[in-house]
């Protein structure tokens, strides 16, 4: 019995009387034709030697020992331009087959629902995303030879099944971290990128994979080995709710490429992603435990991995789950830098963790899109003085209101923030008994308890969701109007991240925050932030900022949530161009005469 997707068709093929062979996922799908059923295997036998070349040897090579990486990665490091393939085309080198990876066996579900006719879906013209509210929208890169941005997807070649697919999806126009980001990670460079919350980061580093693996350039054949799934890509996200969203937004993403998708995260039975795996991988989308799970009991093996994607990368390789990720990146089998590509992405990027982060990237661009690490200013930011005792009548109160005043429509969602699963709970069972419909996640509750309340919080039975920050990162939920931080953080990126899950895709949101004596050490930063995102500071706050003793601002005086760590360090040593003639460029892709220095009269798209 076929164990693996390769597996089978390797048993369609001898069953055949074919040579087995692997099919990339660009060629799968084809129409066989009946006289040449092996057509597709010889072609790709060509290419097999190419990619092998690239990379430095046979696909054994790969196995054992970090040292054995000779060759250059494709198209990678530096040139700026290698690899990419932007300008327009016109889609050459491109199959131009369509149909999904089903090949007669196994219908690809169409996640756009039933409604197939694109071009109507098109003509909507809904944007999703007010374009406007990026006008002016600072974006800094620095590293070298930066490949260019571009300003529409039609500039960049990402083949013609997936280009119907961001049609499908109503992506009229990229967001700026899509014009940067895409162009960057098509030229082969790793990329370390930060921009806003809600700013489209999941499709820019989805984009590039896809297309990367529909060119087939990687496309060695798979050892043989019973059972084990060989990926080529793979997507990190520190939660289940984020991993999922992610594997539902790049099935749309890679609908009928012939690129396939799957999930595994832990909390759900194992077997069904075990035979999700065996039915064979493309892009792998995980959380760190369940992925260590898998490697240990070798049901996956990471060593024809190209393309590595951390989504919130800074809360990947923060404490928590730093030795998950170096046990999966470091110490598997997992190509090293340079060989594979990395991208990380977040809305915030500590300098500490971006340290840490070079480790995983090989001669990266460094992507700051907006205030990055600081809230967007699409949000408006309200904080209250609220005594511990009187947080929940204060809820009750602002419930009320939004209710009364209709302010945000019937189906406007809120968000309420706890620090701990207990008081979830209890704050769930007071909002219910109050009359207030709200259902609760956190870490205490099954899997299927969440994805149940997040289930219903998304469809508005329940439109007041209690949550810990199990929730705060990545979540993508329509018509979330209000974010209450019943209970702040104790890190202002936290609050950055919750904060994000309203004002997304270029809507507006309302975040409130209660704030008492308990919340002293977040006072300096707090105020910061919102100084940075245009928001009124009310005048205890800045008291408190000034008296907190522990208040030192992460900020650098409340102006750049996150820079690139190298120029900071390069700005301490006094070296003017730490990358030695290498590009850094400021504002909006121009080429920028940031000269290391901030002395008068030079100017940063950040100030
Ligand atoms: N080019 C685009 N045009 C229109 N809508 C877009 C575009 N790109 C992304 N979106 C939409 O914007 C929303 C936010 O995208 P996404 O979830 O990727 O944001 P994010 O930057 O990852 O946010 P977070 O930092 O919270 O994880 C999604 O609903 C997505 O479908």
């Amino acid at each position: 019995m076929p164990t693996s997707w390769a597996d089978s068709v390797a048993a369609e093929n001898s069953a055949a009387g074919g040579r087995s062979a692997y099919v990339p996922p660009h060629l799968r799908n084809r129409p066989a034709p009946s006289s040449t059923p092996s057509a597709p295997a010889a072609s790709y036998a060509g290419s097999v030697s190419t990619a092998n070349d690239r990379i430095g040897g046979q696909v054994d090579s790969f196995q054992g020992g970090g040292n054995r990486w000779g060759g250059p990665r494709l198209g990678g490091g530096g040139s700026g331009s290698s690899g990419a393939s932007i300008g327009g085309r016109g889609g050459s080198g491109w199959n131009t087959r369509s149909g999904g990876w089903g090949r007669g066996r196994e219908r690809e579900v169409n996640p756009f629902g039933d409604d197939d006719s694109t071009e109507e879906m098109f003509q909507q013209e809904n944007t999703g995303i007010n374009f406007d509210a990026y006008e002016d929208i600072p974006v800094e890169t620095s590293g070298e030879n930066v490949p260019p941005p571009v300003n529409t997807f039609a500039e960049i070649d990402l083949g013609d099944a997936l280009n119907q697919n961001i049609r499908r999806c109503k992506y009229v126009k990229p967001t700026p971290v899509q014009r940067y980001a895409i162009p960057i990670s098509l030229a082969g460079r790793d990329l370390m990128a930060c921009a806003q919350t809600g700013s489209g980061k999941t499709a820019a580093f989805c984009f590039p994979i896809i297309s990367g693996i529909m060119r087939g350039q990687h496309g060695q054949r798979p050892p043989r080995v019973p059972r084990m799934a060989f990926p080529l890509a793979l997507i990190l996200s520190p939660t289940r709710e984020l991993s999922c969203q992610i594997h539902d937004e790049a099935k749309k993403f890679a609908y009928q490429t012939g690129v396939r998708v799957v999930v595994a995260y832990g909390g759900a039975p194992i077997n069904q992603q075990l035979r999700d795996l065996e039915r064979g991988v493309d892009i792998l989308v995980a959380t760190p435990g369940r992925l260590v799970d898998l490697l240990e009991r070798a049901r996956v093996s990471l060593q024809l991995i190209r393309y590595l994607a951390l989504d919130e990368a800074d809360r990947m390789l923060d404490m928590g789950f730093e030795p998950q990720i170096r046990r999966i990146v470091e110490q598997m089998d997992m190509p090293p830098p340079g060989v594979r590509q990395t991208m990380l992405f977040s809305a915030t990027f500590p300098k500490e963790i971006q340290r840490l982060a070079a480790d995983f990237l090989s001669s990266y661009v460094f992507l700051a899109v907006g205030r990055v690490g600081s809230s967007t200013d699409l949000i408006v930011q309200r904080v209250e003085y609220v005594h511990e005792s009187d947080k929940r009548s204060h809820l009750m109160d602002l419930l009320h209101a939004q209710r009364a005043n209709g302010a945000h429509g019937k189906q406007a969602l809120t968000l309420v923030f706890v620090e701990t699963k207990k008081g979830a709970d209890a704050l769930e069972h007071w909002l219910c008994v109050n009359g207030f419909p709200a259902t609760a996640i956190h870490g205490d509750r099954t899997q299927q308890e969440r994805e149940q309340a997040l289930r219903s919080f998304k469809s508005g039975n329940t439109p007041i969701l209690v949550a810990t920050d199990v929730a705060a990162r990545g979540l993508d939920i329509p018509h979330v109007a209000h974010v209450v931080n019943f209970d702040l953080p104790n890190d202002i990126d936290d609050y950055v991240h919750r904060i994000g899950r309203t004002g997304r895709a270029g809507k507006t949101g309302l975040a409130t925050a209660f704030f008492n004596d308990n919340n002293t050490s977040l006072a300096r930063s707090l105020s910061d932030l919102m100084q940075e995102a245009n928001q009124e500071v009310p005048a205890w706050l800045s008291r408190f900022a000034v008296r907190s003793v522990h208040g030192k601002s992460r900020r650098g005086g409340g102006r750049f949530g996150s820079r690139d760590f190298r120029r900071e360090s390069s700005l301490t040593r006094g070296v003017t161009d730490y990358y030695g003639g290498g590009n850094l460029s400021s504002g909006y892709g121009a080429p920028g005469g940031y000269a290391g220095s901030y002395g008068p009269g030079v100017t940063s798209a950040w100030d």
